[in-house]
């Protein structure tokens, strides 16, 4: 499978699809026709077939899908089977909210560890989740292979904290702050902003309705 050919909107709804497929089968549906799947996930049944078209032929025009396939397609293809540690650095408000979630719908991401410099947290639990001290960041992401990072540490810090997961062999960080980091081409950035969703909804609802 060309993975590189597949656009970055159909990869980002994947996930989409996959919860759906796992909840018609926790269900205990079978089938579902591709007017319903487009109505569940709120996209349109062309833009559905285009992407599953990506991986080749997934159910037959007129006939819909059969949710245990489906399910087990979209299993392996994003790795289900295997679990991803995620680190967390920065355990303040953001940091908190975000170990107490634990991304516990998805059974295969977990924080396995989170990072503070704080001495009056550092050896806490939240969650089970254990906190350390930031001076062992690169001891710790190294023996555990940890290749992801959640960054929820003030803007001022982003950078250094940055810096010091990308000399630590973190691959993808998943940054909350609001300051843009600089990472070598090979590590992979995603920025969360919540007011830039927020400002982009309001757009929409003032333009487009
Ligand atoms: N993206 C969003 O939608 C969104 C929403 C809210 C907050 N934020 C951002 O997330 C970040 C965290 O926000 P918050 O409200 O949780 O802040 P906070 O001040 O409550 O927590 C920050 C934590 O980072 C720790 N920290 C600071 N420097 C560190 C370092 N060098 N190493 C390890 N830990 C360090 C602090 O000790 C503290 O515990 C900020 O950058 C904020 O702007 C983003």
């Amino acid at each position: 499978m060309k993975q590189y050919k597949i656009p970055n909107a159909t990869i980002k709804r994947l996930p989409l699809y996959h919860r759906y497929f796992q909840f018609l089968k926790d269900s205990d549906k079978k089938k579902i026709s591709s007017t319903e799947l487009a109505e569940a996930v709120q996209v349109d049944s062309a833009t559905i077939r285009r992407d599953f078209s990506y991986f080749g032929s997934l159910g037959k025009r007129g006939y819909g899908y059969e949710v245990e396939p489906m399910l087990e397609f979209f299993k392996k293809l994003l790795n289900q089977d295997k679990t991803s540690q995620v680190a967390l650095v920065g355990v303040g408000n953001l940091g908190n909210a975000l170990l107490n979630y634990n991304f516990s719908q998805t059974n295969n991401i977990k924080i396995a560890v989170a990072f503070d410099k704080n001495p009056q947290i550092i050896g806490q639990k939240i969650n089970d989740v254990p906190i350390l001290d930031t001076e062992k960041l690169a001891e710790t992401i190294q023996n555990q292979e940890i290749d992801v990072a959640i960054l929820t540490v003030p803007a001022n810090n982003a950078q250094k904290v940055a810096d010091e997961l990308v000399q630590a062999g973190i691959k993808g960080i998943l940054n909350f702050s609001p300051l843009r980091i600089s990472t070598p081409p090979t590590v992979r950035v995603h920025n969360v902003d919540l007011a830039n969703e927020l400002q982009t909804l309001i757009y929409f609802l003032d333009n487009y309705r």
